[in-house]
């Protein structure tokens, strides 16, 4: 049977970095993993009940994202991209990226995109309250959780040749595992 690849999940607030972080990674990376960049997804294929004016979003349809992913997640090799993650199964993930990002820098960057105030406000405050990251804690054990700075090119660069040395260590510990 071929090798599998790994299923990562990188998560943050908007705006801090997840689709640069994966489209770096996908290119990076020894192993082909193809980027889902989740909210896309929602979008494309409709797999929603609604766009709510008023956050400027979509309300998810979970059960048609989840059958739809199963089987991705279930062959691995993807990199899932969105800003939350307690919806994912915890038997899905390999590893667990949440970027992190000082809160004035963020509020520049979602004010790029001309993301209306409360918007704004909203995903700063999750930021400062960390709730991504505790998200993250209450879903997935603790060791396959990595908590990254995302503030900087140097910082982008980093993370990503470390997520590149940790899929080398886990190609060589399930390769070892299956033997
Ligand atoms: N580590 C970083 N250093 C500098 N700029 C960054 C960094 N991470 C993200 N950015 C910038 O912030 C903006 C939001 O990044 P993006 O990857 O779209 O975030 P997300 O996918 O989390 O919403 C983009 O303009 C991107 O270039």
């Amino acid at each position: 049977m071929p090798q599998r690849y790994p299923v990562i999940i990188i998560t943050g607030t908007p705006g801090t970095g997840k689709s640069t972080h994966a489209q770096l990674l996908q290119d990076a990376s020894p192993v082909p993993l193809n980027h889902i960049n989740v909210g896309q997804l929602v979008k494309d294929k409709g797999f929603h009940h609604g766009f709510d004016q008023q956050w400027e979003s979509y309300t998810v349809d979970e059960d048609k994202l989840l059958d739809e992913l199963e089987p991705l997640a279930s062959a691995g090799g993807i990199i899932l991209d969105w800003h939350t993650c307690e919806m994912f199964p915890e038997r899905w993930a390999d590893l667990v990226v949440v970027l992190r990002c000082n809160h004035t820098m963020l509020w520049e960057r979602l004010e790029k995109r001309n993301y209306p105030l409360k918007k704004i406000q909203e995903n700063n405050e999750a930021e400062i309250m960390e709730v991504v990251l505790q998200e993250a804690r209450d879903s997935y054990p603790q060791q396959i959780i990595v908590d990254l700075k995302s503030e900087s090119s140097e910082d982008l660069e980093n993370n990503v040749a470390n997520i590149v040395e940790w899929i080398n260590q886990w190609l060589k510990d399930n390769k070892e595992d299956s033997q």
